[in-house]
């Protein structure tokens, strides 16, 4: 048997994508409009509270295209924490305007492919910051969920550690000519979702994702073994923002 990866957790991540049903926002008085706005007013200060006290972090994005409207990312400690999220969300008023467009279970992660091997990696705060992300509050995110492929011929869990290391060495360096320019964090769902990874990329220049993507395309970690969903891009979403969204 090859060896596996170890792999470091961190917070668990929902992406929880909606679509708004405008034909009955449009329908509902201007009461229970200001009732509902005044709820998802409540729950972004909480989940920005959530993430000043440490527990969590999460972004909010409009999602351009048919696919959704917006997605929550959230980021917990625990997958309880996460499920009362999203049934808290889902008994508001707001929720019943919209609907529910797709969403994915992962746990942030990092992988030993670069790892120097020296000491406890979670006493390290880098590392920490790494599995613990503060989500970045960057113009636009870019979210894609993916596999590495098990053909007979291309294998990725057939492959040894070395030959698995040295890909990834080749996919980060990549990466590496992305600093400052795009955020990646990198969500682990084998086990949890339907595909084996959630990339969610933020940068304050869309174009950079497709700069990035095409680049890692012709690297040989995801010209062989990517596999990919659908692709979900968005623009951030404050509380003016999204009540601007929402405005008729
Ligand atoms: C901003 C760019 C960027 C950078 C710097 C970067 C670096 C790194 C490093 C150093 C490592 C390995 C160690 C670790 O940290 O885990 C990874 C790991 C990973 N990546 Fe990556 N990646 C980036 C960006 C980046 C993108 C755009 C994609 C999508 C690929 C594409 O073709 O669309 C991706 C995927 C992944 C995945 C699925 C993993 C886990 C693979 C596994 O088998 O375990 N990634 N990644």
């Amino acid at each position: 048997m090859n060896e596996a990866a170890l792999t470091l957790e961190g917070w668990y991540a929902l992406h929880d994508f909606r679509s708004i049903n405008w034909t009955a926002w449009k329908a509902a008085d201007d009461e229970e409009r200001a009732g509902a706005l005044e709820e998802l007013h409540n729950f972004l200060q909480e989940w920005h509270g959530d993430e000043q006290s440490g527990k969590g972090s999460t972004a909010v994005y409009s999602i351009v295209g048919q696919k959704a409207d917006f997605v929550f990312m959230h980021l917990r400690e625990t997958l309880e924490e996460l499920n009362a999220l999203e049934n808290a969300f889902n008994k508001t008023t707001f929720a019943q305007y919209t609907t529910k467009a797709y969403s994915y279970v992962s746990i942030v992660e990092l992988s030993n492919y670069m790892a120097s091997g020296d000491g406890d990696p979670k006493a390290n705060p880098e590392v920490m910051a790494r599995l613990q992300p503060i989500l970045p509050k960057s113009k636009y995110i870019c979210f894609y969920p993916m596999n590495k492929k098990r053909d007979l011929d291309d294998n990725w869990y057939m492959l040894s550690m070395e030959e698995r290391r040295g890909m990834m060495r080749s996919h980060g360096m990549i990466g590496r000519g992305y600093a400052g320019k795009v955020k990646q964090i990198i969500t682990g769902s084998v086990g949890l979702d339907d595909w084996e990874w959630g990339v969610t990329l933020f940068s304050d220049d869309a174009l950079q994702f497709k700069k990035l993507v095409y680049e890692m395309r012709f690297d040989e970690v995801s010209a062989r073994f990517g596999e990919f969903g659908s692709f979900y891009v968005g623009n951030l979403l404050n509380e003016q923002l999204f009540e601007d969204m929402l405005k008729l």
